[in-house]
């Protein structure tokens, strides 16, 4: 009978030193471990890195490989889980005081944004699962939008309040396949969004590139989504994602389209001042469903599911 040898696979921890390009993939480190989430299929990356000895120094090349769907791992964005003590990012330095750990989300074309909804409840989920982080009370995780309260639900879902919008000027985006316009509201969850209001979710086209939209108005791009009423206080959506295009949901986007969706419905103050009491919207993705409250405090919640999916090692990045 033939000798076996024990397979190398990820239980057998990090191999030796890979460099060079093999499969027509550039490998630049020794393996390192890495992991797969989701929120309502958003899909992420996920580098561990509490120490930031790891990632520190990735670069948009990197983020770039690791998100590919056909020579890398695949996923709309990276979520860095990395500690506020030890990262030099601005962001994490100023909430040292308030926040142990900070999300250093990237977008698949290796642009650093400043939040994701989706990514939040999936970094809360990492922390509480495999960085022994406690979760019989709010989490408060840094970002580039500030530090935000993340709450793990009785039902298992995660809310994360995403802090109070801003309105940014109405505006107009043009679908390239169509050349059809469309009025938007523009809504500022810590990331820009325009909210264009269409009667069947079909007109905002195949999606496969980014709608025209005004850089006067939104000079370092926009979110851009398409939404269609399909009851009272729920509304489903499409998005183009600024740096990912077309994903089958977007947390900010969601809270950006419940805002616009209150604001038309006058379900809120035409001055966006908060409710005197929380409304709820639910908003349908194509990946699953969120709800949005928009509470008296002033801050817009969203709660979803959010799921480890797998971990592994890799080369890439
Ligand atoms: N998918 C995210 C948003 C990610 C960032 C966005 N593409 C941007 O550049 O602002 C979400 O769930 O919010």
């Amino acid at each position: 009978m033939p000798s076996r040898r024990p397979c190398a696979g990820p239980s057998a921890g990090p191999g030796p030193q890979a460099r060079g390009t093999i499969g027509g993939v550039t490998r630049t480190h020794a393996p390192y471990p890495f992991a797969k989430g989701h929120g309502t299929q958003n899909d992420f990356v996920i580098l561990p890195d509490a120490e930031g000895d790891r990632h520190e120094t990735i670069d948009a090349a990197g983020v770039r490989a690791l998100t590919d769907r056909r020579a890398g791992i695949g996923g709309d964005g990276i979520l860095r889980v990395v500690r506020t003590a030890a990262t030099a990012d601005p962001a994490a330095v100023a909430a040292r005081d308030e926040a142990e750990w900070f999300m250093d989300y990237r977008n698949a074309d290796g642009s650093i944004a400043e939040m994701c909804g989706n990514g939040i409840r999936v970094f809360a989920r990492w922390l509480v699962e495999r960085e022994g982080v406690d979760a019989s009370a709010p989490l408060r995780i840094a970002t580039r939008a500030g530090v935000l309260a993340v709450a793990v639900e009785p039902d298992g879902r995660i809310s994360a309040s995403m802090g109070a919008p801003r309105r940014l000027p109405a505006s107009e985006v043009t679908v390239r396949d169509t050349g059809a316009t469309l009025p938007t509201t523009g809504v500022d969850m810590g990331n820009p969004h325009a909210v264009a209001f269409v009667d069947d979710l079909a007109e905002a086209g195949s999606l496969l590139s980014e709608p025209v939209y005004d850089a006067g108005v939104y000079p370092t791009g926009v979110n851009i989504e398409f939404v269609v009423r399909r009851g009272e206080r729920h509304v489903a959506m499409r998005v183009h994602e600024r740096g990912s295009g077309e994903t089958l949901s977007c947390g900010t986007g969601a809270a950006a389209v419940m805002v616009a969706s209150a604001l038309a419905d006058g379900a809120v103050p035409a001055d966006g001042t908060p409710p005197a009491a929380p409304v709820v919207y639910r908003v349908d993705v194509p990946g699953g469903e969120l709800d949005l409250t928009w509470t008296s405090a002033g801050d817009v919640v969203l709660t979803g599911p959010a799921e480890i999916v797998a971990e592994g090692f890799t080369t890439l990045g």
